[in-house]
C-alpha cells in the first residue's frame, strides 16, 4: 500500500516566505484585498485599468491619472511583425498558454528590458499586448484571418472580445470583463506569483519573471481549473445528471477542478461575485442547463465535502455564455494576472534578497563509490 502523503509543512502550507504591500488573502476571515481595498468594492466598482493603476502605480488613479493610463495603454497594442510570425508558425493544436509563453518570451527578445528603470514601460506594455497577441494567433491559427489589434476598444476587457470575436462586444460582456480582470488580478504568494518574484530575486528581467509565471499558472491545479472545471460539466445536461456524476467522482476520489484553496478554508470571495454574473448571463443567453448544473455541484460538494467553489468554477460558465472558447480562459487569467504579477516583481527588486530555501535531506547518509564495470 503506498504511503501516506505527509501534508504538514508541505508545499511551504502556512509559512510566511517574504513581506507584501500589495495583497491580503483570507486574512479577516474570507476576505481579498489589493492594497486594503476590498475586492467586493473593486469588482462592483472599479475598472480594470483602475485597479492596475493602483497594484502597479501604488494608488488609485483620479480620473485624469486613469484617462492617461488608459489612452497610454490603447496606444501600446500594436504587435511588432517580428512576433506576428512567430505566433504564425504556432500550430492551431497548440496550447493558448503555450503561445502566451512563447509570445511573452519572444516579446523580451525583441524588446529586452536593459535596465529596471524601464520596468513600468514593458509592464504597460505587455498589459497592453497579451491580448491581442493571443488572439492574434488564435484568429490566424484556427481561421485563418490576420486581425487588427489595434482596435478602438476603450479597456483591456473590451480588447479582448474584441480581438476574439473581431467585432466590437456588448456592454454587458464588457461589464463582465472588468470584474473578471480585476477578481483574477493579485492573489499575494499564489504557484505563479512566487514563480515571478523568485525569478525576479535573481536580478532577471521583466520578461523572463512573467514567462515563467505563465507556466506556473497554466497547470490544473493553479489557473488552469477554469478550462479543467469547464471540460468536467460541459456534457452534463441537467443537475440531477450532474450530481450523479460528481458523487461518481467523489467515490472514485477524482479531483473535482475549480474547488477548495490552499488558503480559504469556507468560501472564496471572489465566487459570490463572479457566479453573479454567470446567473446574470445565463438569463442573457437562455441557457437552460448550464448554470443549473453548476449550482448542483456546487451544493453536492458542499454538502459531501465540505469543499467551496474557488474562483475559477463560476468563471467556466461565465466565460462559456459569453462565446469564449474553453482553451482561451486560462489566458484571460494571464492578462489580468501580469498586473499582479509584475507588481510583486517591482516589489521584489525594491527590497531584494535571492530567494534560496533550504531543504530536509532524506537521502542516504554516505554512499560508496561503485566503479562502473562493477554495477550491477
Ligand atoms: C483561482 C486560481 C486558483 O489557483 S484557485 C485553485 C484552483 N485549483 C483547483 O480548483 C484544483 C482543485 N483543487 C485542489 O487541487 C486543491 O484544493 C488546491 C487548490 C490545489 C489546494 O490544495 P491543498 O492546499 O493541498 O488543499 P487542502 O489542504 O485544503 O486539501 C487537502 C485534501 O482535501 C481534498 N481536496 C482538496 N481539494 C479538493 C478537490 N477540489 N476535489 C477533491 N478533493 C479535494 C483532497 O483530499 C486533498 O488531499 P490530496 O490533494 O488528495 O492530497
Ligand atoms: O492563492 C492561490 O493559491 C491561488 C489563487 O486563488 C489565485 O492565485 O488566485
Amino acid at each position: 500500500m503506498a504511503e501516506a502523503k505527509k501534508l504538514s509543512g508541505a508545499g511551504l502550507r502556512g509559512q510566511s516566505a517574504g513581506e507584501t504591500a500589495l495583497c491580503t488573502v483570507g486574512q479577516s476571515g474570507a476576505g481579498l484585498t489589493y492594497r486594503g481595498y476590498d475586492i467586493k468594492e473593486l469588482a462592483d466598482k472599479a475598472q480594470f485599468e483602475e485597479v492596475a493603476y493602483l497594484l502597479l502605480y501604488g494608488k488609485l488613479p483620479n480620473q485624469g491619472e486613469l484617462n492617461a493610463y488608459k489612452a497610454r495603454l490603447k496606444s501600446m497594442r500594436a504587435l511588432p511583425e517580428a512576433l506576428k510570425t512567430v505566433l504564425e508558425q504556432i500550430p492551431a493544436d497548440a496550447h493558448p498558454m503555450d503561445v502566451m509563453r512563447t509570445g511573452c518570451s519572444m516579446l523580451g527578445n525583441l524588446e529586452t528590458e536593459q535596465d529596471f528603470t524601464e520596468q513600468h514601460d514593458h509592464i504597460d506594455r505587455m498589459l497592453a499586448v497579451f491580448p491581442g497577441m493571443i488572439n492574434y494567433w488564435y484568429n490566424f491559427s484556427h481561421h485563418g484571418k490576420r486581425i487588427d489589434v489595434e482596435t478602438d476598444a476603450n479597456s483591456i476587457g473590451e480588447q479582448f472580445l474584441w480581438t476574439l470575436h473581431d467585432k466590437k462586444p456588448e456592454p454587458l460582456h464588457v461589464d463582465v470583463m472588468h470584474a473578471s480582470l480585476i477578481l483574477y488580478a493579485e492573489h499575494e504568494f499564489n504557484a505563479s506569483t512566487f514563480t515571478a518574484r523568485v525569478c525576479a530575486s535573481t536580478l532577471s528581467d521583466i520578461h523572463s519573471c512573467v514567462t515563467a509565471a505563465i507556466g506556473s499558472l497554466r497547470g490544473p491545479l493553479h489557473g488552469g481549473a477554469n478550462e479543467a472545471a469547464m471540460a468536467m460539466i460541459q456534457d452534463w445536461r441537467s443537475p440531477e445528471e450532474a450530481e450523479a456524476e460528481i458523487m461518481a467522482m467523489l467515490a472514485r476520489k477524482d479531483k473535482i477542478m475549480g474547488f477548495g484553496h490552499a488558503i480559504y478554508r469556507d468560501s472564496d470571495p471572489r465566487n459570490a461575485i463572479i457566479k453573479e454574473w454567470s446567473k446574470k448571463l445565463s438569463e442573457q443567453v437562455g441557457d437552460e442547463y448550464l448554470y443549473a448544473v453548476s449550482e448542483r455541484v456546487e451544493a453536492v460538494m458542499w454538502r459531501e465535502k465540505k469543499l467551496f467553489c474557488n474562483a475559477d468554477f463560476f468563471h467556466a460558465s461565465a466565460y462559456n455564455f459569453m462565446g469564449i472558447p474553453t482553451e482561451l480562459f486560462t489566458p484571460i487569467f494571464v492578462c489580468s494576472r501580469a498586473a499582479g504579477w509584475t507588481a510583486h516583481v517591482m516589489e521584489q527588486r525594491a527590497n531584494n534578497r535571492i530567494i534560496r530555501p533550504s531543504a530536509d535531506y532524506t537521502g542516504p547518509d554516505s554512499a560508496e563509490w561503485i566503479d562502473i564495470a562493477d554495477r550491477p
